[in-house]
């Protein structure tokens, strides 16, 4: 059997990631069918049996990073009766072809991102507390939050982060660890499930005490008390890494 793997990170969300990924399909001519896609994380494809191959695979993982996604893909061959050196060739081929092919596919994704909405969050971390604020208005309001926004065009994701808690609390905060991504559901920006995304980092607090300037209330809540509060649907999935973060402080 032979086998490749290849690592790329990616400057986009990961819904960007995936769905860039697809798009550009493979750069080889060989059709593979679906066995796997669990959108967006992972998807797995396979070849069936041809002269020279008894099988391929080729399977994906899209994680997100504090620096964007990272895609992890392994393809694995075997080629039959044809023996080891026809294996040899192939893997030749593809390590070429898949070069170039990720190079492309970086780019694209990176420029596709830059026409989705994405919001970054701080999970603004002290004694053994994290900072949650309840929303005032809209679509939310009442329901509570990391505090953060909308990251503007052409600024990075933690310049985003810092300039928003300033804005919004009145304080300034060094992001540390990268927490998750999820999914928003459109009522950001419009557009289908996961059109836009939420980014959050544990921060620490460096110069001020947190304000309300623009949420209806802020709070300081330990781990047990997170569970209860009448979240955003959307940032429940973030809690178990929120957990994790406060019991490392
Ligand atoms: N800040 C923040 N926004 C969240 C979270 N979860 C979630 O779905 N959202 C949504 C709510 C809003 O529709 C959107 C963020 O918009 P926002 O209104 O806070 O951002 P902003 O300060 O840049 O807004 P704007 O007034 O400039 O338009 O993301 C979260 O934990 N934190």
């Amino acid at each position: 059997m032979f086998q490749l793997r290849f690592t790329t990170l990616v400057e986009a969300p990961l819904t960007v990631a995936f769905d860039v990924a697809r798009a550009l399909g493979r750069p080889w001519g060989t059709p593979l069918d679906e066995v796997v896609s669990q959108r967006p994380w992972r998807d797995v494809y396979a070849a069936a049996p041809a002269p020279g191959r008894r099988w391929l695979t080729h399977s994906r993982r899209f994680s997100a990073t504090g620096a964007g996604t990272l895609v992890e893909e392994q393809l694995a061959w075997d080629t039959g009766v044809l023996g080891t050196l026809l294996g040899h060739v192939l893997r030749r081929r593809i390590v070429r072809a898949m070069q170039s092919h990720l190079d492309a596919y970086a780019a694209a994704a990176a420029r596709r991102a830059l026409d989705v909405l994405q919001v970054v969050g701080a999970a603004i971390v002290d004694d053994g507390r994290v900072l949650v604020a309840q929303r005032s208005g809209g679509p939310y309001d009442a329901l509570w939050e990391f505090p953060g926004g909308k990251v503007e065009p052409g600024e990075s994701d933690l310049s985003a982060l810092v300039r928003e808690i300033g804005e919004e609390l009145g304080v300034a905060i060094v992001p540390r660890a990268f927490l998750g991504e999820v999914l928003l559901d459109g009522v950001v920006g419009g557009g289908a499930p996961g059109s836009s995304t939420l980014r959050v980092w544990e921060a620490r607090l460096t110069e001020g005490t947190p304000v309300a300037h623009e949420h209806a209330a802020l709070r300081w809540v330990q781990e047990d008390e997170l569970e209860a509060l009448d979240w955003i649907p959307a940032d429940r999935p973030l809690l178990p890494a929120v957990r994790a973060s406060l019991r490392r402080h």
